[in-house]
């Protein structure tokens, strides 16, 4: 199949860019490369441009009237950023996608899947899985302007009869396992970037952000799912969306399915890195959640879909990963 790919020099969007190629797909990759690395697109089929730019999007769909789904990652994700920016979160994310959205419709590509977030769930830490239905609760505009356009694909499917899959990430890591693509921020706030660059850098001090919260050892728990599993749920999503004959929305959490403390994993990065990296307990970062983790039976039975990867095996490729990407930079850095 041929798709529309927004988005596909980011982080989780050229990694199934990998994954479609693998599987025999043909993706068609839209980007501003406002924040993605330009090396993510070499060799693709590429389009620099805005979601939001209907021009773009017009050439798009007249070039390639073969288009049968659209894969829209391309986003602001921010959560920090988005509690001083709103307004621009909601422009970006929202207004934008809807535009995107449209122009789809409007060019008969009436299948669209859609990157969102596990931070929609009101998430306090307890031991449930977390299931589709669970409540919702957007702590910051990020996760409300995720949350919203969720709301805006079921609405538009159901008008135009088309197909709609929201999938509800829990927390990415790793790298593509063939190290095609992963993290490529110089300064990540992330947990796995902090401590992926510690160590790189020969170690340090790490700061866990609170150990105040309702878990089992007080640090918040979040669930970490291998980014090249996450690519396979992309492509099992395609193949559900592909054969199904009538309107439908669906929401779908891609989780590992294990709930893990920050506490635990930084443990278990020291043991996978061996850096000499120090634990501290520091103050809690606004905006945090107590977290939790997904409850995957969903995916499991209407995708088809389980993960495989684990979480030492994510620390391992993000390390090696960055070995490479640092290698690339400081390359391509000294060739210009
Ligand atoms: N990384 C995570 O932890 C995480 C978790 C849950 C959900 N998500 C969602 O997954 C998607 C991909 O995230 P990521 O980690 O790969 O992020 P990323 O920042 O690495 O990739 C986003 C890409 O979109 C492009 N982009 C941004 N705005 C654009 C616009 N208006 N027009 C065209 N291109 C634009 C950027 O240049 C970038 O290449 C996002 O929608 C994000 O909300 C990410
Ligand atoms: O130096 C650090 C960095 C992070 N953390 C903690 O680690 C946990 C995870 O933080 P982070 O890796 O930043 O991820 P989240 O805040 O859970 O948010 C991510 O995961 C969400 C999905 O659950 C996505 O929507 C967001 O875009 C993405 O940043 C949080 O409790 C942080 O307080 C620390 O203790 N120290």
């Amino acid at each position: 199949m041929k798709i529309l790919v927004t988005g596909g020099a980011g982080y989780i969007g050229r990694t199934v860019v990998s994954a479609l190629l693998d599987a025999g797909h043909a993706p068609v990759v839209l980007d501003s490369l406002s924040i993605g690395p330009i090396e993510f697109i070499e060799g693709l089929i590429f389009y620099k441009g805005d979601i939001g730019d209907s021009q773009i999007l017009d050439k798009i769909f007249y070039d390639h009237p073969d288009l049968e789904a659209v894969m829209h990652f391309a986003a602001l994700i921010d959560v920090e950023e988005s509690m001083r920016l709103p307004s621009l979160y909601y422009s970006e994310n929202l207004f934008k996608a809807q535009i995107l959205l449209n122009s789809a419709m409007a060019a008969g590509v009436n299948r669209f899947l859609f990157s969102s977030t596990a931070a929609v769930y009101k998430a306090g830490g307890s031991g449930e899985g977390l299931q589709e239905n669970s409540p919702v609760d957007p702590l910051s505009a990020y996760a409300a302007s995720k949350l919203m356009f969720e709301r805006v694909l079921a609405d538009t499917c159901q008008e135009h009869g088309a197909v709609g899959m929201a999938l509800r990430y829990f927390n990415p890591i790793g790298a593509d396992p063939k190290m095609r693509s992963g993290a490529y921020r110089d300064d990540p706030s992330h947990l796995l970037g902090r401590l992926t660059k510690l160590s790189t850098r020969g170690g340090g001090l790490f700061s866990i952000f609170g150990d105040d919260y309702p878990t089992r050892d007080g640090t918040p728990m979040r669930d970490f799912i291998h980014v090249w599993d996450l690519a396979q749920a992309h492509i099992a999503a395609l193949i559900f969306m592909a054969g199904l004959r009538e309107s439908r929305f669906e929401v779908m959490n891609v989780g590992s399915g294990a709930g893990v403390t920050v506490r635990e994993f930084a443990q278990t990065f020291l043991e996978v890195s061996g850096a000499p990296i120090d634990v501290v307990v520091g103050r809690r970062r606004p905006g945090d959640s107590a977290g939790a983790f997904a409850d995957t039976s969903r995916a499991r039975l209407v995708l088809g879909w389980s993960p495989h990867l684990s979480l030492q095996q994510g620390i391992t490729d993000s390390l090696t990963w960055e070995e490479i990407w640092r290698a690339r930079s400081h390359k391509s850095k000294g060739a210009n």
